[in-house]
């Protein structure tokens, strides 16, 4: 499968999507080209995850069309999906680390769905793999850690070796959901720092759910807001006033209120 979207990693057209009969997004255009950081923001329930799941195809949308790396998920085979996955990273709010087992060897199971069968050990994994897996550790500061256990990191550290374990990957597009939501302020700095100069070195867009209209301003290229489905802002971070964005929170709340 190769990129036709002419530069555009990601293209969402006309997406509508609900669930139980909600609506969830409304009528959603994004393009995003190639090596752009974009902060996705709004308040809760806007549909920031529902859509970022859809560009990698874990949802598939009610109406519209998703080009991911030029592949529409709606119309791949579960093969296709799966190669197409591959290319798209994702990084959770929880990590997704697998505690008992060294930064190293959760870095490697990034790689686990390239290989023909299960590796139990670091040691079973091809040497090649195995320099290449050490190099994203210290991509992301943390090849010293290597063999520490991930439950004895912290919070920042398990997020950066969850990183460099999309980065085994070698993906096109990183989609990252609310990954700093559970870290403290410095911690969240250091993560989407690491992020955004990964995505600046390697050209990879990365489109980010975030809660913090500091960190979105001071790290993306671009800041994208949803409100009740639908993008009410889509700006340069850089000459978007902070009370902009602090408004798209404020209306929301002033209308529950
Ligand atoms: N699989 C699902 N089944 C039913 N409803 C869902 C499902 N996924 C999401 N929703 C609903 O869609 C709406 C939007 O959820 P979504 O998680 O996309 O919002 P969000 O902007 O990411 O919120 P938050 O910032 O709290 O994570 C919510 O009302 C949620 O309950």
């Amino acid at each position: 499968m190769k990129n036709i979207g002419g530069g555009a990693v990601l293209d969402l057209a006309g997406i509508e999507k609900g669930f139980g009969g909600g609506v969830v997004l409304d009528g959603i255009d994004l393009t995003v080209p190639q090596g752009q950081f974009v902060a996705l923001v709004g308040p809760s329930g806007a549909g920031k995850s529902t859509l970022l799941r859809l560009v990698n195809g874990m949802h598939l949308p009610d109406r519209g069309t998703v080009r991911t790396l030029g592949a529409d998920p709606a119309g791949c085979s579960r093969r296709e999906l799966r190669a197409l996955r591959a290319r798209v990273g994702f990084v959770f709010q929880q990590f997704g680390l697998v505690g008992r087992l060294s930064a190293l060897e959760n870095v490697l199971m990034g790689a686990l769905a390239t290989l023909r069968w299960p590796r139990y050990g670091v040691m079973t994994y091809p040497r090649a793999l195995r320099e290449r897996a050490v190099e994203q550790l210290d991509r992301v500061g943390l090849a010293d850690k290597r063999f520490q256990r991930c439950d004895t990191l912290s919070g920042g550290q398990q997020q950066r070796v969850a990183v460099a374990r999309t980065l085994l990957q070698r993906p096109e597009l990183i989609l990252a959901d609310e990954p700093v939501a559970s870290l403290d302020p410095a911690a969240s700095v250091l993560v989407l720092d690491t992020l955004k100069r990964i995505s600046a070195e390697d050209g990879i867009s990365v489109v980010c759910s975030l809660h913090q209209i500091d960190l979105a301003l001071s790290t993306a290229d671009r800041v994208v807001a949803l409100r009740s489905g639908r993008i009410v802002l889509d700006e340069p971070a850089a000459t978007l006033p902070e009370e902009r964005l602090r408004a798209v929170y404020e209306e929301t709340s002033a209308r529950h209120d």
